[in-house]
């Protein structure tokens, strides 16, 4: 192995030889790549097994482990940052975590009265809720499982865009440069970056979706038996915790897996129904803090990745919009207070009240959900959604705007939400 320079980045070609269990981590930075291949041995990058020989390219912001159960030589080309070898990783009880999964999957095949876990991964921001997620899918479908990934995280959605909740069912492990295939993703609408933004939406969202899981379920034995795992936010005080406890009701939760904090294991197990299991597991300590800078970066290319694709390039449509023909909503009427409210309403029953915006200048920039509703009746909070635009310009004078659209015009629907993401089109 070469040694890495002073700032623990490397340039050049490296081979590394892990032994068992052990760990390579690394970052990538600015405008670098990095090309990773596995030379011998086998290596896995969070559950998805890689191909002997073959490459991956990282591009900016990944942050990587590959691991190994067995020893394996691996081959970097590139500027990697921070790149050492971990001999300590709490991988083996990570995978006792999903023998565990498998023992109840194979309980709910055998008897057709049960369904396969429902598990929930939480813990404070930046302990590897999400990667865990991922690894217990990856094993999970590898076994020839189908579970159905819950991702209620609305500041990073590993499913859609931020400001959204959703769902997919997992039929292949993820891609090692891209994560799952989103194909058909179930994705409501929500608006804010994390839930305090409006957390009766939230939680009204939560249970909306859990009762559509539900359903799927019943419709589909495979993914019944497979079961379901849930990504959280890492907000995990007061509001923040009374949701989580609100998730685990809604989703009927069998397993809880509390990541790094103490605390938080306490209160659950205090507070949860003795049937739910409450698991206490390690963070990494390869997992990697992301300041407020990174997140909103993280946002951005998350969006980005939405409207122009990550590594097959993408062709997103710009077109006019008159404002005439859409009517643009935002979720959730100033708080009045109890005793302003018409008769049998709380002030809280005004967060989930559609307001009509006046299309202005306050919508630049901003992620408008192309809701699946066609009318006010129908319950357009209820229902999930057909996609995302984004406003790059306003015209106010002659009443009109300029969208970024996957599809070509004209807009599927005309009842746009608006959502507090913003994103900056400059390709
Ligand atoms: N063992 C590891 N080695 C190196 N990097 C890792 C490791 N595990 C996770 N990471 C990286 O650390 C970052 C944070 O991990 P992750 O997104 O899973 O945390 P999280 O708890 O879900 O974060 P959030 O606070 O957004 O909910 C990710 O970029 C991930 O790729």
């Amino acid at each position: 192995m070469s040694a890495p320079s002073a700032e623990g980045s490397t340039d050049s070609v490296q081979t590394f030889e892990l032994g068992p269990e052990h760990e390579l981590r690394f970052e990538v930075e600015g405008k670098n790549k990095v090309i990773m291949s596995v030379r011998a041995g086998m290596a896995e990058v969070f559950g998805t097994e890689l191909v002997k020989e073959k490459e991956y390219t990282f591009l900016s912001g990944a942050k990587i482990a590959v691991f190994t159960w067995q020893g394996a030589t691996i081959e970097l080309r590139g500027k990697a940052e921070g790149c050492y070898i971990a001999k300590e990783t709490p991988m083996v009880m990570y995978l006792n975590c999903h023998a565990g999964l498998e023992q109840l999957r194979r309980k709910a095949e055998e008897n057709s009265e049960l369904h396969g876990p429902v598990l929930m991964v939480v813990g404070p921001q930046d302990v590897g809720k999400s990667t865990l997620c991922r690894l217990l899918l990856n094993y999970g479908v590898r076994m020839g499982r189908r579970p159905i990934f819950v991702d209620l995280d609305v500041g990073q959605s590993h499913v859609s865009i931020p400001g959204t909740i959703g769902a997919l069912l997992v039929e292949r492990p993820a891609a090692v440069e891209e994560g799952f295939s989103q194909q058909a993703p179930i994705v409501y609408h929500f608006g804010h970056k994390s839930p305090s933004g409006n957390i009766k939406l939230f939680n009204t969202l939560v249970s909306t979706l859990a009762e559509c899981i539900k359903e799927r379920m019943q419709a589909n034995r495979k993914a019944n038996v497979s079961g379901v795992i849930i990504n959280t936010c890492g907000w995990v005080k007061q509001s923040g915790y009374r949701s989580l406890t609100h998730i685990a009701q809604a989703f009927e939760v069998d397993v809880i897996v509390v990541l790094d904090q103490e605390r938080l294991y306490n209160e659950l197990v205090r507070d949860m129904p003795p049937f739910v299991r409450v698991v206490f597991l390690p963070k990494s300590g390869g997992v990697v803090e992301r300041n407020k800078a990174a997140r909103s970066e993280a946002r951005d290319s998350r969006v980005k990745e939405y409207f122009y694709g990550l590594r097959s390039p993408m062709y997103p449509h710009s077109f006019d919009v008159r404002f005439s023909d859409v009517k643009i909503y935002k979720i959730g009427a100033p708080s009045l207070p109890d005793s302003c409210m018409p008769l049998g309403m709380k002030a809280d029953d005004n967060k989930t009240k559609l307001v009509q915006m006046q299309p202005g200048m306050g919508i630049l920039n901003h992620i408008l959900a192309v809701s699946f509703a066609n009318s006010l009746e129908e319950e357009v909070i209820q229902s999930n959604v057909a996609g995302f635009i984004c406003v790059t310009k306003v015209d106010p004078e002659r009443q009109m705007m300029t969208v970024l659209s996957p599809q070509p015009r004209p807009l599927p629907q005309t009842l746009l939400l608006l959502s507090e993401v913003q994103y900056m089109d400059s390709q």
